[in-house]
């Protein structure tokens, strides 16, 4: 396919959502299962608690023995004995009797309220009761706080302490969630070199593969940076089938333009089918989208901001399909804070930065990477509007 055979954003997004992906899901630990999203709903298999307990230290009794007590008349109830958290109670109550219980611990037989001990008196083998109880007093009843085939969770949700803390109360030690998609993530050129090393004259550190991979990471799936290609056939051709064999989905970086030294298209045609060569966006018209093996592999384009800019347009509603996510984007209508002007005939996508109620364009260009760093997201200009003015109204779309 040649250079430049631009698409509309939409018809790239199609190809992309026909791609042969779909989520799959595991079951993982509950310990590992923080931030992974449950691709089942969840229903409790249990009560919670499980059986009457008492929520105080003190007597359990039958509250119908009470119903008479008053300061100048004193029920007095015979101890029979003592319940603590994890027993077995195998007393029954029977009328005038009362026993011993710690909190937590199964209420026996009979029983239907627990009096605090501070407010009773122990003498010998009786305790002394001023007031009367009443039923359900000092107790929480089985399946109180969690019935049995409940709804708890639903699929899609991400799981944060609280939903882990819910699993972990029904006893659930194993966890349906979507897998997460592998991805590999390749930098490229010449003068590109990993934090670290000594720049020499020319050269630029990585900010594209650190970027990409944690903004995979961020999203929910699973990044394999797996380095920098050089401006050679064989380099780059070496990753790339590095990533087809180890992932699910290949992420390059640079080298998406029709330059002599842009690779990228022509490696990915070499070794799958290039599908788009060209989006009609800006940044991210020199971006290339294809399949190798049946796993999609984009060329984004090298500049920081276009390369993340269009992560965000492209891969991450893919990355959202595979775990269970999709639609869930972030925006927020804001107020343009001053004029800016757009090419026309090009979708134009600008970095913001969000300030109270206002969305401040950052004009820095897509080859700084402060330009999307200090960004909260972007906006889009339409291709058919020249002007955006002061003031206008704009939908801001939050990055990662
Ligand atoms: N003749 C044309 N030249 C260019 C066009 C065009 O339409 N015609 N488009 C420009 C635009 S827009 C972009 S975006 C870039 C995209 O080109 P490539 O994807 O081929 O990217 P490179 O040329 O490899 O790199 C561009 C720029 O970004 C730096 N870079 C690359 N990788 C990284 C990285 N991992 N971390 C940090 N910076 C990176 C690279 O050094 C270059 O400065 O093409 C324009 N040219
Ligand atoms: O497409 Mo470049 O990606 O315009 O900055």
């Amino acid at each position: 396919m040649a250079f430049l055979k631009v698409v509309p954003l939409e018809k790239a997004l199609e190809v992309i959502n026909s791609f042969p992906l779909e989520p799959k899901v595991e079951k993982v630990p509950l310990g590992e299962a923080l931030g992974r999203v449950l691709a089942e709903d969840i229903a409790s298999p249990i009560d919670v608690p499980p059986f009457d307990r008492a929520t105080v230290d003190g007597y359990a009794v039958r509250a119908e023995d009470t119903f008479m007590a008053s300061e100048s008349e004193p029920v007095r109830l015979r101890v029979v004995g003592e319940i603590n958290a994890g027993d077995t109670p195998e007393i029954e109550l029977k009328p005038g009797e009362s026993v011993y219980i710690s909190t937590g611990a199964p209420l026996p037989k009979g029983a239907d309220a627990v009096i605090q001990f501070e407010d009773v008196e122990r003498e010998d083998d009786e305790v002394v009761i001023y007031k009367p109880a009443y039923p359900s007093l000092g107790v929480m009843k089985a399946g109180a706080d969690i019935p049995k085939g409940k709804l708890l969770l639903r699929k899609g949700t991400r799981l944060t302490f609280k939903e882990t803390a819910l699993l972990s109360a029904v006893g659930l030690s194993e966890v349906p969630v979507f897998r997460k998609p592998r991805v590999a993530v390749i930098s490229t050129g010449n003068e590109v070199v990993l934090p670290g090393d000594e720049l020499e004259q020319g050269q630029i550190y990585d900010i594209n593969g650190r970027a990409i991979a944690d903004a995979v990471r961020e999203l929910g799936g699973e990044a394999f940076f797996l380095g920098i290609a050089r401006d050679d056939r064989e380099s780059l051709k070496a990753l790339v089938e590095k990533g087809v064999e180890c992932c699910d989905i290949v992420l390059l970086s640079g080298g998406a333009s029709g330059g002599i030294r842009d690779l990228t298209n022509s490696i990915i045609e070499e070794l799958g089918e290039v599908k788009i060569h060209g989006i009609a966006i800006q940044p991210g018209k020199p971006t290339v989208i294809g399949l190798i093996d049946g796993k999609p592999v984009f060329g984004l384009p090298g500049y920081p901001t276009s390369c993340l800019t269009n992560f965000t347009l492209l891969v991450a509603p893919l990355l959202r399909k595979l775990i269970g996510r999709e639609g869930e984007v972030r925006k927020v209508r804001k107020r343009l804070a001053h004029k800016v002007f757009s090419v026309k005939g090009r979708r134009q996508f600008l970095p913001v930065k969000i300030e109270g109620e206002k969305a401040v364009p950052i004009l820095k260009g897509s080859g700084a990477v402060t330009s999307f760093v200090d960004a909260d997201g972007f906006i889009e200009v339409p291709e058919n509007v020249e002007i955006l003015d002061a003031g206008e109204e704009v939908e801001v779309t939050f990055f990662g």
